[in-house]
């Protein structure tokens, strides 16, 4: 069993379903981001794992205990809320140390570890100051070494950093992760905003609407998206969806989306062969549209080529995003990296491969992936 073990866990507000039966693990040691849109249960989840909610069915577990009925206290987990949680009457020291003292540490041992984690968060001469008296920022830190002070079986965050300015927040994702690497337990950090899952995640749990719809590594989910919500959500730009209609040409499997005809790779043909779909969505990844002027840097160029006008160019440091129409109406997004080539103005007509390998299928009706079928 690991660190973390959460089994079969529903919730329920009154009459609304927010979580739907989740079950995932977090390893000793590992960083696990739950990432999602606004309202899909996030919040509820980690709120039942610190045992501020409890579940309506499901068990959790930590270090193989069964903690599904105990009180927060009794669960031994150290969390950071979006609020920061201190006392505003105060001062840092009195906050940090308040729940030292409940446990029953003595006074030089307190002293002793308050003065590691304020030096470690660049907070030391604060320590006298209330709370209220803080910024953002800093209160943000203090919550930190609240948490690093404990010696708690798992970490909690969610959404620490949501109201901080960029800046801020990159510092302080190091801080977490520093925190994280000293302590070697499991942790788990909420939020809604994908760089901040992609820098930290050793691991990334998508939750929305009440389920865990796929868990895995920033490159597995990007790579495999489980079902078209993944493939909509994780990605900037995301995967673009076309409904498309599957057929032979010339004893080749084809799907075709509004008069744009995309040769299948040949091993689709064995797992279709076993399937009864007429009709598919077709995932293709923003990367594998490639642009005419970069077929020069291309071990191999692509077999299927298409040509496409450019509808809108966005240039965000070296990456560029292209709007393209293909066919006659098909509007698909194109990314690649800024090489010293000019940037096409809107209008321009131009050609674009496809690189067919990389495509991904999902079933019509529950949008799951169909390439797990043959991995
Ligand atoms: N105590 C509660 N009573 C009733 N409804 C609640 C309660 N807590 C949360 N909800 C509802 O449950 C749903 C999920 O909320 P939750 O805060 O878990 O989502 P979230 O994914 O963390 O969202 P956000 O990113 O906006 O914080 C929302 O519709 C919310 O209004």
């Amino acid at each position: 069993m690991d660190e973390l073990e959460i089994q079969g866990l529903v919730k329920q507000f009154g009459s609304e379903l927010i979580i739907d039966g989740i079950s995932f693990y977090v390893r000793d040691g590992e960083f696990l981001v739950i990432l999602g849109p606004s309202g899909g249960g996030k919040s509820t989840l980690l709120r039942m794992i610190c045992g501020i909610e409890s579940p309506d069915k499901g068990r959790i577990f930590l270090k193989k205990r069964d903690i599904t009925t105990l009180t927060p206290q009794q669960r031994n987990v150290g969390m950071v809320f979006q609020d920061h949680g201190l006392y505003p009457h105060m001062n840092v020291y009195d906050n940090i140390a308040y729940g030292l003292q409940k446990k029953g540490l003595t006074r030089s041992e307190i002293k002793q570890r308050i003065q590691t984690a304020t030096d470690k968060l660049g907070i030391t001469s604060l320590i006298r100051q209330p709370a209220t008296t803080l910024s953002g920022g800093e209160q943000q830190r203090v919550a930190l070494a609240k948490v690093l002070v404990r010696d708690a079986d798992i970490y909690l965050y969610d959404e620490p950093f949501s109201n901080l300015d960029v800046r801020l927040r990159t510092q302080l994702r190091h801080e977490v992760l520093n925190v994280h690497r000293a302590k070697q337990r499991p942790s788990i950090f909420v939020t809604h905003d994908q760089n901040e899952a992609f820098t930290m995640a050793d691991r990334i749990a998508v939750v929305a609407q009440r389920r865990l719809q796929q868990i895995g590594t920033a490159e597995e989910l990007l790579q495999a998206p489980a079902n078209t919500f993944v493939a909509q959500f994780i990605g900037t730009p995301p995967t673009n969806l076309l409904r498309a209609q599957l057929s032979q040409i010339d004893g080749q499997l084809v799907a075709e989306h509004n008069g744009i005809v995309l040769p299948l790779p040949r091993y689709w043909r064995r797992v279709l062969k076993q399937t009864v779909y007429d009709t598919l969505i077709l995932g293709i990844r923003p990367t594998s549209i490639i642009p005419e002027w970069l077929f020069p840097q291309l071990e191999k160029v692509p077999s299927l080529i298409l040509p496409a006008t450019v509808r809108s160019v966005e240039s965000l440091y070296a990456e560029v995003n292209l709007t393209l129409t293909l066919g006659k109406d098909t509007v698909v997004t194109a990314t690649y990296q800024q090489g010293g080539d000019p940037l096409p103005t809107p209008g321009k007509n131009i050609r674009v491969a496809i690189e067919t390998a990389h495509l991904q299928l999902f079933d019509p009706t529950t949008g799951k992936s169909l390439n797990r079928l043959f991995t």
